[in-house]
């Protein structure tokens, strides 16, 4: 039976939506790398103001505006130094008619209200100073203006009070929301747990020896799970040969391990098609779509896991990939569709009227070059920047037309 691209979108969403829906969810530290790009799970609050306390903003002195309204440079006003406060220190006051040097993220003193940077002061560079605990401050330095109050201060909890909501259930952890979650206090993040999906390859053609007739490298295993790796899930990988007695009692004992087993090859119609002589007999579904590449599909719905077949042209692996489990893995790691750029066609492309095709294109001076449509040439696959979708009813495209064109993903 032949279905559409959508009607085979839609089968794969009743599929996977549950597997998605069933994750549950782990505590990962916030500021790890395995935290990167997931998921939150729960709303947080910060358990920190943003910025966690009053500093400065600048290298200078901390003082009291008040003693500063009357410098001009005619009549400057010179007051002794305080002790010095550095990032890191605890908070120091400032003392009576006195300026405090402070570093850029040092608390601000109690009793300054304005920041005056030391390249304002006549000196323009700081003299010998003295941190609290390490002796008496000395010397003094000279203001030729005021500076008002608030200046270069950053205020605790300006950016985010404490209590506040730091990020909702749902968002994305990019780095910059890592930085908030962390800056808030957070050590901790509830995340989704990862997708588990098991990468079977298939055929008796795939070995190690290269140099074996009839033998090819396994290149799609490698491929799907670098591809896969893109959206934070966790990839297992199995090579199996074509025996449908092994490759059941395999994957019968992968259910248990995996959200999703993703099986590649042996689904057409020749006498060895070893997913879909195994997975039939269990339910599984195996149809033409209308699309080239990637024309043979099927998945089947274990006890314990979902299974999706592709077929084994590295091509139309890659491409059901991106046709069929992008869109619900952008939808779960909420990441945004992509959206395609308009260029003119390089040359003519024909296209079979009942498929939908996509081809993959080259973007070369300005124009989309359409590479071979060929599902087996995978050095083009690796060279494409561009996919170009030319929908069923479309028979031929002409050279300077102007034709969308969605980047790879890959
Ligand atoms: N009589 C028909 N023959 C074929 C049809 C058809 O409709 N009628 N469909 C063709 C299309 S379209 C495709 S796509 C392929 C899909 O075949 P399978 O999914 O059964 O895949 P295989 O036969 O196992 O492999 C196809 C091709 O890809 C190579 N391959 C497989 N796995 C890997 C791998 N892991 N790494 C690299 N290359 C791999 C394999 O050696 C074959 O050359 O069927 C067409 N035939
Ligand atoms: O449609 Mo197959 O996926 O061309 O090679």
């Amino acid at each position: 039976m032949t279905c559409t691209l959508e009607n085979h979108r839609t089968e794969l969403v009743a599929l996977l939506s549950p597997v998605f829906a069933s994750l549950g969810s782990e505590v990962l530290p916030a500021g790890s790398v395995e935290a990167s790009n997931r998921i939150l799970s729960q709303d947080l609050y910060a358990q920190l103001p943003i910025p966690a306390f009053t500093n400065s903003q600048m290298d200078g002195y901390a003082a009291r505006s008040a003693d500063l309204a009357e410098a001009t440079p005619g009549s400057p006003i010179c007051l002794p130094l305080g002790f010095t406060a550095a990032a890191g220190d605890p908070q120091i006051t400032l003392a009576e008619g006195t300026v405090s040097p402070v570093m850029t993220g040092a608390m601000i003193p109690a009793g300054a209200d304005t920041v005056i940077p030391v390249e304002e002061s006549v000196a323009g560079s700081f003299p010998d100073l003295v941190r609290a605990h390490q002796g008496e401050p000395h010397g003094s330095a000279e203001f030729t203006a005021p500076s008002e109050p608030g200046r270069f201060i950053r205020t605790a909890g300006i950016d985010l009070e404490a209590g506040a909501l730091v990020a909702k259930a749902g968002t994305r952890l990019t780095p910059t929301m890592i930085a908030a979650l962390v800056s808030s206090g957070l050590r901790e993040v509830p995340v989704r747990r990862a997708l588990k999906v098991a990468v079977c390859t298939t055929g008796d053609e795939l070995s190690d020896d290269q140099r074996s007739q009839g033998q090819i490298p396994d290149s799609n295993s490698p491929m799907l799970t670098s591809w896969l790796h893109q959206y934070q899930i966790q990839v297992r990988t199995l090579q199996l040969p074509d025996d449908p007695a092994r490759f059941a009692l395999a994957i019968d004992a992968l259910q248990e391990q995996v959200d999703l087993i993703l099986t590649v090859g042996g689904i057409s119609a020749g006498a060895y098609e070893v997913v879909s002589q195994a997975l039939s007999p269990l339910g599984g579904t195996f149809h033409h779509v209308a699309i080239q590449p990637g024309g043979p599909q099927g998945f089947a719905q274990l006890s314990q896991a979902a299974v999706l077949c592709f077929p084994g042209n590295p091509v139309s692996a890659l491409l059901s990939a991106e046709l069929f489990l992008a869109p619900l893995l952008r939808q779960f790691n909420a990441l945004p569709e992509p959206a395609p750029k308009s260029y003119p066609l390089a040359g003519d492309v024909t296209s079979p009227e009942h498929k939908h095709q996509v081809r993959r294109g080259v973007i070369k001076d300005g124009a989309v070059e359409i590479l071979g449509p060929g599902s087996h040439l995978v050095h083009d696959l690796a060279r494409a920047d561009a996919l170009v979708h030319i929908p069923i009813g479309v028979s031929k495209l002409s050279a300077g037309q102007q034709i969308e064109t969605w980047s790879m993903n890959v």
